[in-house]
């Protein structure tokens, strides 16, 4: 993809307000123009103070205008700002749909292998921090950038000796800039990875606070959260250390104009070079220079942070995306599904070596394996959340490579682990499943799954709003409403990952019950993690160290697959041991009675 530079981003984002800061910019310069006029009117009352020929009436009305052109200016100039930040409101919009969008496209693998804290802080905060500089730059840089410009050309017009005296205090100021620069190489982009990471290591703090508190890590992690905090400090401080006099020495020197314009000018006058007007006038001016470029200079910290800004976004947006055709070209025929010789890996680590399975449309497959197996993995890639390194998945005998991303999502519904429920009512989370469905829809998804009665034994029923990532609703009520939202979606293809949390026995019957809903007539993948629940699967696919071990069912693989056999073993055992704890649990509760 061809690179872009900071401009050609804001200019592309802007959209359809461009001509937004096309307008800011024109309304700016004439801003600059009012600005301007003022400094001619002083120079013009005191040059007719000096030739003794004032005429109060017209000096009064030199006045006016200028009153006129100070007010002007300013209306301009809120005018231009205004338009800049409704543009610039539109860049940041434009920035975040388009990471957001972003997400989807990309493998999922490449987002979830990134901190999490690190894509908030740059959706949220680090798009955010830019609107201030973005908003002002256009009006502001216009005008502090041209009317130093516009005076300058005044002056060598008046005589171009005074023109370039201004550039003597100039040079030295730029002297220690290049000083400054070169103390200063790399100390900026360090600065900016070490706020970053602070921003990340603070979000992560916070959005790990439950699991902190939990494990009593509140110190370690708070430690890794001051150690960023004190890096952070620590190298701006070292920045600024080594620039300080430098910049104290540009701040000095630059707009000290006068070093240069005076004592030329007095020179030039005195030698009859120049007339007593043009000096006063080119003084006048001279004084105004640098100011503004001053100004516009204080910018320049903003705009390296926003290219740096522009830097980490458009690194994400750049990422390639999963390659998928726009349109339907081959029609899949029924929903088989089909894994051979696929190969995967997460970065440098092959996790699955070659395998080949038959998922038969209408089927229960269950995988199981040891933990870190694959299953998983496995699912994920079924899912096309990450593509295949090598070897193909073919859902109805079409490689899913070869078939639009919207179209095979609408076929395959994944009920995962950690389901998320978003800060919004019941009904619109179930609603998600399907966009545009009915209450109705939505209620006939929730009774089909058996959840209608718990939900509206809720606060609000259906219109309850639950907390971020669902966290108002129990681990097994959060489940049973990612079912529901799973029925509305009628997809072909369930993939289950079974919970291994929330086994409560009452709390698992009704999941349980939910899901048999759910899959009725449909193609069913479920990663068991208790095989007591899968033994009527029609196929079990036993997964060890990234490959099929075995494949059958419940009986045959007793008989066959030694791995399962003990799997089994192992899972009867510590059920018969679950029954033991509660008699013996029951049977210290007697105790305790009778004492
Ligand atoms: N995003 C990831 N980046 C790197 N490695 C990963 C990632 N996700 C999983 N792995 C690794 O891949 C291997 C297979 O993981 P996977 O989650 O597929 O196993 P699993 O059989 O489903 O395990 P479990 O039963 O414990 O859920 C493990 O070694 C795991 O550490």
């Amino acid at each position: 993809m061809k690179k872009r530079s900071t401009f050609s981003w804001v200019i592309h984002f802007a959209g359809r307000k461009k001509s937004f800061y096309i307008g800011s910019v024109l309304l700016a310069i004439i801003g600059v123009a009012m600005s301007f006029i003022p400094y001619l009117i002083i120079a013009k009352i005191v040059g007719m103070l000096l030739s003794k020929d004032m005429d109060f009436g017209h000096c009064m009305s030199l006045i006016l205008i200028m009153a006129l052109c100070w007010t002007l200016r300013v209306v301009f100039h809120s005018t231009s700002t205004t338009l800049s930040h409704v543009a610039t409101f539109n860049v940041l919009g434009g920035i975040r749909t388009q990471l957001c969008k972003k997400l989807s496209t990309i493998p999922l693998g490449s987002v979830l292998d990134d901190n999490s804290g690190a894509y908030k802080n740059i959706i949220v905060e680090r798009v955010d921090s830019m609107e201030t500089t973005l908003a002002h730059i256009v009006p502001e840089f216009t005008a502090n950038i041209l009317l130093p410009i516009v005076m300058f050309i005044y002056i060598l017009a008046l005589d171009w000796r005074m023109g370039l005296a201004n550039l003597i205090s100039v040079a030295i100021g730029l002297c220690f800039v290049a000083g400054m620069m070169a103390r200063s190489q790399g100390e900026f982009e360090y600065t900016i990875q070490k706020t970053k990471y602070l921003n990340d290591t603070a979000v992560e703090y916070i959005n790990g606070i439950e699991v902190i508190k939990a494990f009593g890590k509140t110190g370690s992690s708070y430690e890794k959260f001051v150690l960023a905090a004190k890096e952070g400090a620590d190298c701006f401080i070292n920045w600024m250390r080594k620039c300080i006099w430098f910049q104290a020495g540009s701040f000095a020197f630059t707009p000290a104009t006068f070093l240069g314009v005076l004592p030329i000018g007095l020179l030039l006058v005195k030698n009859g070079g120049m007339t007593p007007e043009d000096f006063i006038t080119s003084v006048i001016l001279s004084a105004g220079l640098m100011g503004p470029l001053m100004i516009a200079f204080s910018y320049m910290d903003d705009i390296m942070k926003m290219q740096a800004i522009f830097g980490e976004v458009t690194e994400i947006i750049e990422r390639e995306d999963m390659v998928r055709p726009d349109t339907l070209t081959k029609q899949p025929v029924g929903s088989d599904i089909t894994l051979r010789n696929v190969r995967f890996s997460y970065k440098d680590k092959e996790i699955l070596h070659g395998l080949n399975m038959d998922i038969k449309q209408g089927e229960v497959n269950a995988f199981v394996g040891p933990s870190g197996s694959g299953k998983s993995t496995i699912a994920r890639l079924i899912d096309s959340l990450w593509d295949v390194d090598e070897g193909s998945i073919t859902f109805g005998g079409v490689d899913i490579k070869e078939l639009p991303l919207d179209y095979y999502t609408s076929k395959i519904a994944y009920v995962a682990q950690d389901n998320y429920l978003f800060d919004m009512s019941v009904m619109e989370n179930i609603r998600l499943g399907k966009a545009g469905a009915t209450d109705e829809e939505v209620i006939a998804a929730a009774k089909a799954t058996g959840c209608h009665e718990f939900i509206l034994g809720l606060e609000n029923g259906y219109d309850t709003i639950v907390g971020g990532a669902g966290g108002h609703l129990s681990g097994g009520e959060r489940q049973r409403i990612c079912i529901a939202r799973a029925m509305l979606k009628d997809a072909p293809v369930v993939i289950m990952d079974e919970a291994t949390a929330y086994t409560d026995p009452e709390n698992e019957a009704l999941v349980q019950e939910s899901v048999a809903k759910l899959v009725r007539g449909k193609t069913l993948i479920v990663i068991a993690h208790r095989l007591s629940t899968i033994i009527d699967a029609d196929k079990i696919f036993v997964i060890n160290e990234g490959n099929v071990e075995a494949e059958g069912t419940h009986a045959q693989l007793l008989a066959d697959c030694p791995l399962y056999k003990n799997m089994w073993e192992a899972h009867t055992m510590v059920k018969d041991d679950d029954r033991v704890d509660s008699v013996m649990g029951s049977d210290a509760r007697r105790e305790a009675a009778h004492a």
